[in-house]
């Protein structure tokens, strides 16, 4: 599906923080222009401000989308300023954690077509991913618009259903802080055995980001990435040991952690 309709019809933006800022930048990169977009938002970067788009001006009567991109804490004191364009033509695509379809009908009627996407910060590099799902009045074709909007930024898995989104909340909307923790642990290892605080945190870094390249471009599975790392007998097998014990090691400790944060998804939800 094509973003034409956002040229055409335009976009409404309510909130351009961190995510908000990197999907708007994905569709000004995919060659959408600026006078298409109307951004909704109390504090705008200066990058945002540079862009050209409708900067809290009155937003079109039936814009083509509104995504909604609010702290879901902010989605209750935000939403009602564009509740006039519920139960219309306009696609609501909304990347909030927690906030329900069921929530978002309440205000703006349930024959809103509403797409639920959650996307991750990687989006700011054009390599996000998302997973979306929709609800009855979206439609196939609410589907595809919600997706063609996503993969502007990066890859886009469709869910089987709602049920399915605190799970990628917890999995890849957060696991970059995953990611980012385990460099700053790797590199606090490597002070341990006596490396600087610079050099270990250059090494964990370019590991991280060398790994999560090879990962993305190799056609071998991970585990076998891993095997290939893991000479028999030599000092990587004795690190795994480690981090691959069933009671203490990353299975356990992720497993802890991604529940934790989707039981915070379904709370948010409540
Ligand atoms: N940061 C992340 O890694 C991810 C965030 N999300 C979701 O994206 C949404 C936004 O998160 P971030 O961009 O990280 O937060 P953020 O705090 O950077 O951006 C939210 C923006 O909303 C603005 N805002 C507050 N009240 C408003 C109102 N009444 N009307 C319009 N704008 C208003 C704020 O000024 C702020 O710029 C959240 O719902 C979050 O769950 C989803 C996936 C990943
Ligand atoms: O921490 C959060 O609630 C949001 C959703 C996924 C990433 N950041």
């Amino acid at each position: 599906m094509s973003l034409e309709i956002v040229a055409r019809e335009g976009l409404v933006l309510l909130g351009c923080g961190k995510m908000g800022s990197a999907l708007l930048a994905g569709w000004l990169k995919a060659g959408l222009p600026a006078s298409s977009f109307w951004v909704i938002e109390p504090n705008p970067s200066d990058w945002l401000q540079s862009t050209g788009v409708h900067l809290n001006e009155g937003v079109p009567q039936a814009p083509g989308v509104a995504v909604l991109a609010v702290k879901p804490q902010m989605m209750g004191a935000a939403l009602p300023a564009l509740q006039a364009l519920g139960n219309g033509r306009t696609l609501f695509l909304s990347i909030a954690a927690g906030t329900t379809i069921a929530a978002f009908e309440e205000v703006l009627g349930n024959r809103t077509p509403l797409v639920r996407a959650m996307p991750n910060t990687p989006a700011m590099v054009g390599r996000g991913i998302s997973g979306i799902c929709a609800n009855a009045s979206a439609g196939a074709a609410g589907l595809a618009l919600g997706q063609a909007l996503m993969e502007a930024v990066g890859q886009v898995v469709t869910l089987d259903g709602e049920h399915q989104i605190d799970a990628v909340t917890a999995l890849s909307g957060g696991g970059p802080a995953y990611v980012f923790h385990l460099i700053e642990a790797m590199a606090q290892a490597g002070v341990a055995q006596g490396l600087s605080e610079e050099v270990a945190m250059q090494l964990a870094r370019a590991t991280v980001c060398g790994a999560g390249e090879l990962a993305y471009r190799s056609p071998e599975s991970a585990a076998q990435l891993r095997i290939n790392v893991t000479s028999p007998g030599g000092t990587t097998a004795e690190g795994l040991k480690v981090l691959m014990n069933p009671d203490s090691g990353f299975p356990a400790l992720l497993t802890r952690a991604v529940k934790a944060a989707a039981d915070r998804g379904r709370e948010l939800g409540k």
